[in-house]
């Protein structure tokens, strides 16, 4: 357990349980489908995989679960809540977290403020009472501190808690990332190449914190472009080819799927089939 980082949210999911339910979800961009009616679930616990090509539609697909983008059709579940129309914070409050591809972190606050930013999404102190310091403020102040340190020492990067988090390292920022999705107490947490730039070392220690955030209790779904590194840390994966959906199946399977081959290495489907 991260020490003073228990949860305070109800577990209403028993493991194993879908958490998540993305239903026929399609998003068009003009005359483009960059999401075809696609269709998978997240059990509660699980690392899901989502893989494709370049272009396959993976961010897409975070955008619009994640409020960024309005789906053209279909919805999204989240313990049988729909996130339609509900706005990216209204997401997050309702348990969903995500990083981005780009980096989007408060760079002249320190690490430790950037957490501390995605902890207050949770404070139950009204405004009056933050504006006067009441007791429970004040409360709340403490313990977040608190909180946000162990968060940063759990992604390993306590010894910089004080730096502006412009001048750390780029993997640093990409772990301070995590933690501050994780401040918000997320259900589902959504990685969008969370190692990308990295060398083969830093994917290695990355992909082992990201199964310990599994093995804290919480979901993560996992885009990585990487196949073998996808394939060791994942217990499922949903592949994407032009935007439509071409396997969903354990990582094994996944690995001598001829679709999905075919996918990756650009050979024609009849060639494979
Ligand atoms: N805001 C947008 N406006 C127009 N087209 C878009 C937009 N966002 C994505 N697309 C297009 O949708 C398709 C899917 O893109 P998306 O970024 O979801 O793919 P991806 O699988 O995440 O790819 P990558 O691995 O390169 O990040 C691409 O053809 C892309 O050019």
């Amino acid at each position: 357990m991260v020490e003073g980082a228990e949860s305070e949210r109800p577990i209403e999911v028993e493991v194993g349980e879908k958490l998540v339910e993305v239903r026929n979800l399609t998003v068009k961009f003009g005359g483009l489908t960059a999401l075809d009616d696609v269709t998978f679930d997240i059990k509660r616990g699980e690392i899901l995989g989502l893989i494709g090509p370049n272009g396959a539609g993976k961010t897409t697909c975070f955008n619009a679960m994640t409020g960024v983008y309005r789906p053209t059709s279909g919805d999204v579940l989240l313990e049988g809540q729909s996130v339609k129309g509900r706005k990216q914070h209204q997401i997050t409050r309702l348990g969903m977290a995500r990083t981005f591809q780009n980096i989007r972190l408060f760079g002249e606050m320190t690490a430790l403020e950037n957490v501390v930013v995605g902890l207050d999404a949770r404070h139950r102190t009204s405004v009056p009472g933050a504006l006067i310091r009441s007791p429970r403020h004040v409360r709340e102040e403490r313990s977040s501190v608190d909180r946000a340190m162990a968060l940063l020492e759990f992604v390993g990067i306590s010894q910089h808690a004080q730096k502006r988090s412009r001048d750390l390292s780029y993997g640093s920022q990409r772990r301070l990332e995590i933690a501050r999705a994780l401040a918000t107490d997320p259900k589902l947490l959504c990685l969008d190449e969370p190692a990308a730039g990295f060398n083969p070392a830093e994917k290695e220690d990355l992909m082992a914190l990201i199964r310990s955030i599994r093995d804290e209790g919480y979901t993560v779904l996992l885009i990585e472009h990487d196949m073998k590194l996808v394939m060791g840390v994942t217990d499922r994966i949903v592949v994407l080819e032009f935007g439509k959906k071409i396997a969903d199946d354990l990582p094994p399977v996944i690995r001598n799927d001829p679709r999905v081959i075919a996918a990756y290495l650009g050979v024609p489907e009849d060639d494979v089939a």
